[in-house]
């Protein structure tokens, strides 16, 4: 999978992170939002593989374009199947976030991002438009912290495996009032706390490198966010774990269904039957192969977001892959017409 669709799925998430990046600053998230998913899912139709979409546009909305279930590659297409290897005619599960951050986009904030993971079929927990209890953590803290522990307790194993003390430790938490407590709880522990306004996938995902100097991601963000910061976690052997939140009354935004009882009944018409479940990184991407992209729309910890010179535009993607145990930063200069000059800083 990683050598017939590697390359172009980078040009996925940069076609996704251009378009969106013109809409930077302009104070309309949506637009953001519109003009990346309708690059992403043109870039996708341009490739000889056989996608479904597993984590999409909203499951509730009437999402024209990267619905859940949309097929996706050229391969899909019954009448294109002859021109397909049997490589590409495997069938791939896929998990998009066009535009991670929409709001950040719209104000000019950093840390946004078009995002994916790729595996095979099966491979991505199709997770349900709820809410997910996060914990992500380093790859040397894997398995040793839990999300069942208390955030004290947590705090205390990271230092012992990252080797420094409490208040020597960066916790990224967004900026919510169901975090109240949460954000007490670390301040008291002696630790010290970032918050943002939206974006956990790369909080997530920073805990996976050193030298980010985020070395935790604790709190509750969206369930589909949380399976594709699993897939890159994954493939970087990083921890991660999330619990499903289907309950009004802690989210607090009161953005998931109309009662605890009610979101309980449409886990299990879904398949769920334990709401309370915790999922490891493993069991979230639990696909042999699990391939990451992203690429920056604007400047985050890992990645700068879309510069653009007359005529063309820079980009740097990130993609992650278990297959190759690679994490490749791609630096891309986009020429779109012929630029009188390529700029480089
Ligand atoms: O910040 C986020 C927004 O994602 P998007 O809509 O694609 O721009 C995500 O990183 C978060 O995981 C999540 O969607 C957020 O926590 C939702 O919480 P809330 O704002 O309280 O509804
Ligand atoms: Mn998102
Ligand atoms: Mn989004």
């Amino acid at each position: 999978m990683e050598h017939t669709i590697g390359l172009e799925i980078i040009e996925v998430v940069e076609q996704a992170a251009i378009a969106s990046a013109r809409w930077m600053g302009k104070g309309e998230k949506n637009t953001a939002d519109e003009v990346a998913v309708e690059a992403m899912r043109e870039r996708m139709n341009k490739i000889y593989m056989r996608g479904r979409i597993v984590i999409g546009e909203g499951e509730r909305d009437d999402a024209p374009m990267l619905y859940i279930g949309e097929e996706v590659g050229i391969c899909s297409n019954p009448g294109a199947q002859g021109l397909c290897n049997s490589d590409e005619l495997i069938e791939i599960d896929i998990a998009v976030d066009p535009c991670e951050g929409t709001n950040l986009v719209a104000y000019g904030q950093p840390g946004s991002m078009a995002v994916l993971a790729i595996s095979e079929k099966g491979g991505l927990f199709a997770a349900p438009d709820f809410y997910m209890k996060k914990l992500a953590a380093p790859p040397a803290a894997k398995g040793k912290v839990d999300i069942g522990n208390s955030t004290t307790e947590n705090l205390k194993i990271l230092s012992e495996c990252l080797d420094r003390s409490i208040e020597e430790l960066v916790v990224v938490v967004m900026k919510r009032d169901r975090h109240d407590g949460l954000i007490k709880e670390i301040r008291q522990a002696g630790a010290r706390v970032q918050l943002i306004s939206d974006g956990d996938v790369g909080a997530a995902i920073s805990c996976g490198f050193a030298g980010t100097n985020i070395h935790c991601l604790m709190g509750i963000g969206a369930a589909p966010e949380g399976v594709i910061s699993a897939a890159a976690m994954r493939a970087l052997g990083g921890h991660f774990q999330g619990q499903l939140i289907y309950d009004p009354e802690v989210v607090k935004t009161g953005l998931i269904g109309e009662s605890r009882q009610a979101n309980i009944d449409r886990l299990k018409s879904m398949g769920i039957n334990n709401p309370d479940k915790i999922y490891n990184a493993e069991e979230l991407a639990s696909g042999e192969t699990v391939l990451f992209a992203a690429c920056g729309i604007t400047s985050g910890n890992l990645m700068q977001g879309v510069r653009f010179f007359h005529g063309g535009a820079r980009t740097q993607s990130l993609v992650i892959s278990n297959q190759s145990n690679t994490a490749r930063f791609v630096d891309t200069i986009h020429m779109f017409d012929q630029p009188e000059y390529i700029q480089l800083n």
